[in-house]
């Protein structure tokens, strides 16, 4: 078996007083997308947070490719190569389209996620590129988002609920550019709460409850299991 990218072993992290993560584990292997699924409130985005350095672990490891990064800050983290696209996307109301893929864009000459290639990837981006991000559609700025954390060249993306709000169409937009992702060989960790668009990407499952990993298949093996759908998902 290939080894991890990114290997979580045992974490802890809190807010103050409130622990949220209670000692999860899970790895991503290169050009893998691995979903992470539970309700609200479960932790996932914490998790996140603490891959990032945004909310440091208190304990256990954070591994990426041959380093620690439990205690790393954030923008060194970003620079060896995880992208975040955070939860509501955060795009800059003030910035334009252009100016949030020039910002970060790493012009190396392995990088396939170039400037052109989003504007290829998302013809409606490339129409707007004067426009600022106030002003683009809930769908838009969702692409907007990934294509500012694509064009840092990423091996590992970090997306966190990135179908929420989304109308159908934009919902399918979004699975192409993971469809995208995918074949390029650029691994994902996807929280995500609708459960078709996991069991269609996803390589990996990971279910969480109550800042812990308690469950952990593939994708199809979750859609046949009504008794952990319903216990844990809701569904
Ligand atoms: N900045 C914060 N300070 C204190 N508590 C927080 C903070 N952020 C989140 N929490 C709490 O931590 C717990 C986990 O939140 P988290 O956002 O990680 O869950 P989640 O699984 O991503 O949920 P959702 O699906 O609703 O986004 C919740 O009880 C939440 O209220």
């Amino acid at each position: 078996m290939q080894e991890a990218m990114l290997a979580i072993e045992n974490i802890h992290t809190n807010y103050g007083a409130s622990q949220v993560l209670h000692g999860i584990s899970l790895k991503v292997k290169p050009g893998e997308i691995v979903g992470i699924m539970g309700r609200n409130g479960v932790g996932k985005t914490t998790l996140m947070r603490s891959i990032m350095g945004l909310t440091p672990a208190k304990s256990g490891r954070i591994s990426f490719r041959d380093a620690d990064i439990t205690h790393m800050p954030s923008h060194k983290i970003a620079r060896l190569g995880i992208g975040y696209v955070p939860q509501g996307r955060r795009v800059f109301p003030s910035l334009t389209v252009r100016e949030h893929l020039q910002v970060t864009a790493r012009e190396a000459p392995a990088n396939q996620w170039t400037f052109a290639k989003m504007i290829e990837l998302f013809p409606n981006l490339g129409q707007r590129l004067d426009q600022s991000g106030a002003k683009l559609s809930g769908g838009e700025q969702q692409m907007l988002a990934a294509g500012r954390a694509l064009v840092a060249n990423p091996s590992l993306l970090l997306m966190d609920e990135p179908t929420e709000g989304l109308a159908p169409l934009m919902v399918r937009e979004l699975g192409r550019l993971v469809g995208a992702l995918k074949e390029t060989g650029t691994a994902v960790l996807l929280v995500e709460q609708q459960l078709a668009f996991v069991l269609k990407y996803a390589d990996r499952v990971y279910i969480v409850s109550k800042g812990q990993v308690v469950h952990h298949c593939l994708p199809s093996e979750l859609a046949a299991d009504s008794e952990i759908k319903a216990r844990f998902l809701g569904v």
